[in-house]
């Protein structure tokens, strides 16, 4: 007997059931990727630096396992405040925040934060400062080299892994450090205006690049940035601080003058707010 239908089955029937198989293969992939993404809370939360007014005043925002929530507002109005409570560098003044159900009491390997800021070691290589971040979660010196190397080649920089940051451009930069935050596997990534320093078309890449990277390792995103394109593009849904807590919030797709209007800009005019 010759196995099952399918090998008595013509090629053609064949190859698209092994297609089928491969498919299913990768979405059962994604899915226990996006099953180990962090579900993150702000229940009630007032934040605020020494004896000022609070910055945020009992916020309450849910970001659920693998979105990408898009965090918009003006200037001061307290977007990277809010991520840095995610991240467990500031504490609460009230309320709680969350990460699974448990309370963010520090910072964690789970929850990576990405500034604009090109925050790698100038003295580390592109693959030592990926390597770097894999010490830090743990990672057996043996499996770093090949880890990063993977890392490198995946944001389109294996020929570069043996320069030096100032050997690299701006964009290339970001690329690292966007190779050196997934690379450790977080399960949340906070990016605080990750490209707003790139040049448009970089910024263009680099945006595909990260929705590209995301589709293979799910993680929770929360991505604070001033362009509602780019809110727009990259974001699940989108919500807008403004005085000390959520102003408006959009699922995305959402009406690009709706969410200008919401921020006050003047349709016309603005690109940016
Ligand atoms: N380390 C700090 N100490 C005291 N006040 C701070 C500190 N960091 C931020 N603030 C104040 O908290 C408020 C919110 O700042 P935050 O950086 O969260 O705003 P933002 O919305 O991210 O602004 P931007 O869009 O300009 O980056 C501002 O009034 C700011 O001056």
């Amino acid at each position: 007997m010759s196995g099952g239908p399918v090998d008595g089955a013509p090629r053609s029937l064949r190859a698209g059931t092994r297609a089928a198989a491969r498919a299913a293969a990768r979405a059962a992939t994604r899915a226990e990727a996006r099953a180990g993404a962090l579900p993150l809370r702000a229940e009630g939360v007032t934040l605020g630096y020494g004896k000022g007014s609070p910055v945020l005043t009992g916020l309450d925002l849910e970001v659920a396992a693998g979105e990408i929530l898009v965090v918009l507002g003006p200037s001061g109005c307290g977007k990277s405040t809010l991520l840095r409570a995610f991240a467990g560098l500031l504490p609460v003044t009230a309320g709680r925040v969350l990460a699974d159900g448990v309370p963010v009491t520090g910072t964690s390997a789970d929850r990576a934060l990405m500034f604009q800021d090109d925050a790698l070691l100038p003295w580390r290589t592109a693959r030592r400062n990926v390597e770097l971040a894999l010490a830090l979660r743990g990672v057996r010196r043996a499996e770093r080299r090949a880890a990063a190397a993977r890392w490198l080649d995946r944001v389109g920089l294996g020929d570069a892994a043996d320069r030096l940051p100032r050997e690299l451009s701006g964009g290339m930069r970001q690329r690292v450090q966007l190779a050196r935050t997934l690379a450790a596997g977080p399960r949340a990534v906070l990016m605080d205006e990750p490209f707003g320093a790139l040049d448009a078309q970089t910024r263009a890449t680099m945006q595909r690049l990260l929705l590209d990277v995301l589709a293979d390792a799910p993680a929770t995103v929360v991505f604070v940035t001033h362009d509602v394109d780019e809110a727009l593009l990259l974001g699940h849904r989108v919500v807008v601080l403004g005085a000390g807590g959520v102003a408006a919030e959009f699922p995305v797709p959402a009406s690009r003058d709706g969410v200008l209007a919401a921020l006050g800009a003047r349709t016309e005019a603005k690109e940016t707010v």
